[in-house]
């Protein structure tokens, strides 16, 4: 066990563990490679009657967003809550928004206590289906009167499910579609009329890496190249706005149990660590930090952009393996005139 880097916390009351060694486990259980494992390690850690919160370490300036007002769709799990620890960790106010509500509850009750008593930082949820164009419109009405406007928006709810595109029935392909292109879509929209049309303001739309195409996802790699290039229509469209739009594209699978457990298999995410170049799966801390430097003024300059964050993974191999096959021939006139013999 590495010696603990800050100040060390309250002891599990279910165990002996300190806030730091449950830390440390907490990221050694996101490497492992047989999920059976963490069977072991699934009680819940309690400090002083509560669940226990990792402390966040941003890289970035402690009141960088203190003045800020935060979306962050999908924010009570994976990604987007470790998106939205970041957030309030940088001072910033933060409404998280998706269509579970109970999940959204834990999450704000969990944030909530990490607030210090000196921040500006503040946390609420608002249940909100981004297909629907009233709960998105309710969403940003309800943000702007409990917040008092709108600085940033972090589309990052969405997903999908694995099948082969000959399977994929139509309902399957819309739900898809509409969850993460059209549901992106009324965000930026309702967002830039109720709000960044008349103040400014930042967007960051989560994609996936589809740069090879994306087999057996071919709904969400097709939805996600149509957010990639509204990034870009935007960014021009709503600079005269001060509006700045930019995509990160997190590949090579990252880690949360709730990704794990959308696919039948939870080591479905750990099987594309071949493929990385960095040879491990990302961490949401990872695109946490990229999604706060593309909202922070490092950024300033940037908008229309889509930033890989995949340890390599897009520049490598294709995790599709093709089996060997001789159903494409080569066309020579030779043949072609022989078959018409
Ligand atoms: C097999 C190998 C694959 C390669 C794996 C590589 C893995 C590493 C790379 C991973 C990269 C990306 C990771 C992530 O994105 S992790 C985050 C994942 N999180 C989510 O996906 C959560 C959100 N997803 C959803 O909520 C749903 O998937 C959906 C977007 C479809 C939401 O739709 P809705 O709520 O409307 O869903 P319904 O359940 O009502 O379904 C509507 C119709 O959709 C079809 N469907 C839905 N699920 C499946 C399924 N599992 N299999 C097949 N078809 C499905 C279906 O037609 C539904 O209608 P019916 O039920 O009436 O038929
Ligand atoms: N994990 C990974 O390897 C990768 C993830 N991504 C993308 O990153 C984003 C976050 O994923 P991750 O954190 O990993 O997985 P999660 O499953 O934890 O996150 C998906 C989130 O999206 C929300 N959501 C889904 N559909 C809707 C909807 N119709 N309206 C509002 N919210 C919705 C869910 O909340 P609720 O169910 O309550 O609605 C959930 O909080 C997703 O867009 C995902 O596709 C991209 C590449 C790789």
């Amino acid at each position: 066990m590495p010696e603990c880097p800050s100040v060390c916390t309250p002891q599990c009351t279910n165990c002996d563990k300190s806030q730091f060694q449950v830390r440390h486990r907490t990221l050694e259980k996101r490497f492992l490679p047989k999920f059976n494992i963490l069977k072991h390690l699934s009680h819940d850690h309690k400090m002083a009657g509560q669940t226990l919160v990792p402390n966040v370490c941003s890289v970035f300036r402690e009141d960088l967003f203190h003045d800020k007002v935060a979306i962050v769709t999908g924010g009570g799990t994976g990604i987007g809550k470790t998106i939205t620890q970041e957030l309030l960790h940088l001072g910033c106010k933060v409404m998280i928004a998706s269509r579970k509500v109970e999940r959204l509850k834990k999450a704000v009750t969990e944030l909530k206590s990490t607030i210090s008593r000196s921040s500006l930082a503040d946390i609420d949820y608002l249940q909100c289906n981004i297909r629907n164009e009233d709960e998105v419109k309710n969403l940003m009405s309800q943000t702007i009167k409990q917040f008092g406007g709108i600085n940033f928006l972090v589309n990052n709810g969405g997903g999908q499910f694995p099948s082969g595109a000959g399977d994929i029935r139509l309902k399957g392909w819309n739900a898809v579609v509409e969850t993460n292109l059209t549901g992106t879509f009324l965000c930026c929209r309702e967002v830039f009329n109720q709000w960044f049309k008349d103040h400014g303001g930042v967007i960051v739309n989560i994609i996936v890496d589809n740069f090879k195409g994306f087999p057996l996802m071919s709904h969400s790699g097709a939805a996600r190249a149509g957010v990639e290039n509204l990034t870009k229509s935007l960014s021009i469209e709503w600079a005269e706005y001060g509006v700045r739009i930019n995509s990160v594209a997190p590949g090579g699978g990252i880690y949360s149990e709730t990704a794990a457990a959308n696919y039948a298999n939870p080591t479905m995410i750990q099987s594309s660590i071949p493929r990385v170049p960095a040879k491990r799966n990302g961490t949401t801390e990872e695109i946490s930090a990229s999604v706060c430097f593309l909202l922070s003024p490092a950024a300033t300059f940037i908008s229309g952009e889509t930033l890989r964050v995949d340890g390599g993974a897009s520049l490598y191999k294709n995790k599709y393996e093709i089996p060997e096959h001789n159903k494409l021939p080569g066309y020579t006139w030779e043949k072609d005139l022989s078959s018409k013999l």
